[in-house]
């Protein structure tokens, strides 16, 4: 049975809804004119495109070469948003040369930082300790922002998300996470109080046992937000995108999509996983087990009901479509013709496994063994040095996986006319191809 709820809201703001000083803007608007009368956790992004400016930046550092003009230009974006929104705040709750005085020292620290990358450390730990700064400037920003546009208590808090340190995509330690919000959070919100608002970072976390920074994974802040929602018993969340909530497909690359305005977290959990990148896959699960609600709503249309998934029975959905690039098709045949038994498919794995190669679809012959997995040059190497003693091992990269959720005929047709089907499989609810593009 569910707990007494807290009352408490989650609002997930992601990258764009604050990749300028006007977007963070109406952000405040939005809290403003549509936020809970009561608690209210900000979880938010780095604004727009910092994380792959991060990226850029930490390879450049890592491998020694010139990351000067990059990064002057990632801190020129957040000085000119600061300024902004400063001459915008109708009455600064708080002292902006403050906010400037955060940013400033953030960028004095991730110079350091820098400066200090070399190639004698590990890649994935130092790149955990650079891009974790896009949410920690962001957040400074939008704090800033609310603090000097509502009248509630506005505070600041980085409370950090307890994972192992696998870098790039640290496994929460949900009892220790829950342990850490619960104390540095639940107590801001006293039950008297109504309104209060909390500003946090998404996508990073912290290894448990000595404070190292972690991040989540590309786009994890939507995790993030379970997490807190999860570990607070949180009343519901709502992630604020820029379309009107889940549709059928991504409108960036189909015609005449079609919004889902309820949808069960099963069907959800299955469109993140193929892909659907509106929703981060891992997001559901927290939510689905402690029954919380989870809104799509658009930043743009604010009043707009969008999309509610939560636990409901709904009639047979429209078909989705969801492509995901930047596939590769690795085959495995063994080297003396022998059929590909549990042993060999227990050492493939194995292998995947410690290569960190996700398996998004999979297919098996009687002497040969093919996945389909997120393209990754580095991974896939380590891979096939793994495994070329014992396999013949074949791959081709750049292809794209094409998934059909509730598909029919019409819709195989639409999608798969006048293409070359590299590999194809069907279940009775799920129609997926590879292709080259
Ligand atoms: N099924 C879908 N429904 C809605 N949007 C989708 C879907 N699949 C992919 N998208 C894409 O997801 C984008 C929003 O997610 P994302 O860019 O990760 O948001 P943010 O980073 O701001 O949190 C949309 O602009 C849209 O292009
Ligand atoms: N900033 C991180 C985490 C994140 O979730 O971002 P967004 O909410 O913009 O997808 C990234 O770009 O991966």
């Amino acid at each position: 049975m569910k707990d007494e709820g807290t009352g408490l809201q989650v609002y997930k703001f992601g990258g764009a809804s604050v990749k300028d000083a006007a977007a963070i803007l109406n952000l405040c608007r939005i809290v403003r004119d549509f936020g809970p009368s009561g608690p209210l956790l900000i979880v938010v992004s780095a604004m727009g495109k910092t994380t792959n400016a991060l990226e850029e930046i930490y390879d450049l550092a890592y491998h020694g070469r010139d990351y000067s003009a990059q990064l002057a230009a990632l801190k020129a974006y957040h000085e000119q948003a600061g300024k902004e929104i400063g001459q915008a705040l109708p009455h600064p709750g708080i002292d902006p040369s403050k906010s400037d005085a955060g940013l400033a020292s953030l960028f004095q620290e991730l110079s350091y930082r820098l400066a200090n990358s070399s190639p004698s450390k590990s890649y994935d730990e130092g790149y955990d300790q650079i891009v974790s700064f896009g949410e920690a400037l962001s957040s400074e920003l939008v704090y800033g922002a609310l603090a000097g546009s509502l009248d509630c208590e506005v505070y600041h808090r980085s409370t950090q998300i307890a994972t192992d340190s696998t870098w790039r995509e640290g496994k929460v330690d949900w009892q220790e996470t829950e342990k850490k919000i619960r104390g540095e959070i639940q107590g801001l919100f006293s039950p008297n109080d109504d309104a209060r608002i909390i500003v946090t970072e998404g996508f990073v976390g912290q290894v448990k046992d000595d404070h190292r920074t972690t991040t989540l994974g590309r786009e994890g802040s939507d995790y993030s937000a379970a997490i807190f929602a999860y570990c607070l018993n949180a009343e519901s969340v709502t992630i604020w995108k820029d379309v009107p909530g889940l549709l059928n497909a991504d409108p960036k690359i189909f015609p005449d999509t079609v919004l889902y305005p309820e949808i069960s977290y099963q069907e959800t959990i299955e469109m993140a996983f193929y892909g659907a990148s509106v929703i981060h896959p891992k997001t559901l699960k927290p939510l689905a087990e402690r029954h919380i609600p989870l809104r799509v709503k658009s930043f743009l249309d604010p009043s707009a009901p969008g999309t509610l998934i939560h636990d409901c029975q709904h009639p047979p959905l429209v078909p989705a479509f969801i492509r995901k690039a930047g596939q590769c098709l690795l085959s495995f045949e063994s080297k003396d013709f022998a059929f590909i038994s549990e042993e060999n498919l227990e050492v493939i794995f194995g292998a995947l496994a410690q290569a960190r190669l996700k398996i998004n679809v999979m297919q098996n012959s009687a002497i040969s063994f093919s996945v389909v997995v997120d393209y990754n040059e580095m991974r896939v190497q380590r891979l096939l040095g793994l495994l070329q003693g014992q396999f013949r091992v074949q791959y081709n990269s750049e292809l794209t996986l094409f998934t059909i959720k509730n598909y029919d005929q019409a819709s195989v047709d639409r999608l798969t006319s006048g293409r070359e089907l590299l590999l194809e499989q069907r279940t009775r609810s799920t129609f997926q191809f590879l292709v080259r593009e």
